[in-house]
């Protein structure tokens, strides 16, 4: 199987710089005329992944809204990712793991190997363990030519407290878990591929970062619509790193449910507007 930054940066040529998120809020499944029960997680899930999976680029449920319709609700999960990869979109799983190295293998086992039905095309993962606690699901995903996404600048407004803190070294918390990452995605690019499979998430919120966002891999940016980002934010916030960006948006997009096609076409509006910024970004520069 090919890399997935190789198979992200097809993606992304082809489907445009989006990652439409899945989050069944219990407000989402009300305002969509559903229970809030499995059920209604089942049809609000399948009724999105029918909408968006042939569309945008990166599929991204979030798993705690799954998890809190307990084993009924993890096997909606365990649907909506198979339904979502045959539907040809990438499938990035949001459940923000971090944790020992020891226990990092068994949610590596859990999510970055294909013989798990939990297994997506990439997973989140917290690195205020230490970095190298996520060794495990590194090696895994990169075995299984899966892709992580390590959390840096995060965007909601708690995260500065710790990610902008300066370590011993002089570097940023988040300034040394780029740098770290920047590493990791060093052998997949001088091999050739178009984009390393270890990304980081650096919200679209988060203003002007004073950091180096060259990592090779690609940038997750959630936080446009229902945060308050917006896609002109982003030039902002990644400047020459923008051809790397993957905007995410869950709220925003799903909002516009349940219709297939106002939910399609809220996405491609995003799309639309992402590709509009990076064609200015090009000429400008
Ligand atoms: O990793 C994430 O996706 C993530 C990181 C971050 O810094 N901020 C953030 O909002 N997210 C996730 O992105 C989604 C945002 O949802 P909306 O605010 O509805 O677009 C949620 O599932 C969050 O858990």
């Amino acid at each position: 199987m090919a890399s997935f930054g190789r198979r992200l940066h097809a993606a992304m040529a082809a489907r445009g710089q989006f990652c439409a998120g899945i989050d069944p809020h219990p407000g989402l499944l009300t305002a969509w005329g559903l229970d809030d029960d499995a059920a209604g997680l089942e049809r609000f899930a399948r009724t999105a992944v029918e909408a968006l999976g042939e569309t945008v680029a990166l599929l991204k449920p979030q798993s705690a809204f799954f998890e809190r319709h307990g084993s009924r609700g993890v096997a909606v999960l365990e649907r909506v990712i198979a339904d979502a990869k045959a539907a040809g979109a990438l499938v990035l799983l949001d459940v923000k793991r971090g944790d020992i190295g020891s226990t990092m293998q068994a949610y590596a086992d859990a999510y970055c190997d294909p013989a798990s039905p939990l297994c997506a095309d990439a997973v989140t993962v917290s690195p205020y363990l230490g970095f190298e606690s996520l060794r495990p699901v590194l090696d895994t995903a990169a075995v299984h030519g899966n892709g992580v996404f390590v959390l840096a600048l995060t965007s909601n407004p708690e995260g500065p407290e710790v990610q902008h803190a300066t370590t011993a070294g002089g570097r940023t918390v988040a300034g040394t878990m780029l740098a770290h990452v920047r590493a990791a995605n060093a052998a997949a690019l001088a091999a050739g591929d178009p984009l390393g499979s270890v990304g980081v998430v650096v919200g679209a919120t988060t203003g002007a970062t004073g950091e180096d966002l060259a990592v090779g891999g690609p940038l997750l940016a959630p936080g446009i619509g229902a945060q308050g980002g917006t896609v002109e934010d982003l030039a902002t916030v990644f400047g020459a790193a923008l051809p790397q960006v993957v905007p995410a948006a869950s709220r925003e997009v799903l909002g516009a449910g349940p219709a297939l096609d106002a939910l399609r076409a809220a996405a491609v509006r995003t799309i639309e507007d992402v590709r509009d910024l990076l064609f200015r970004a090009s000429i400008q520069a």
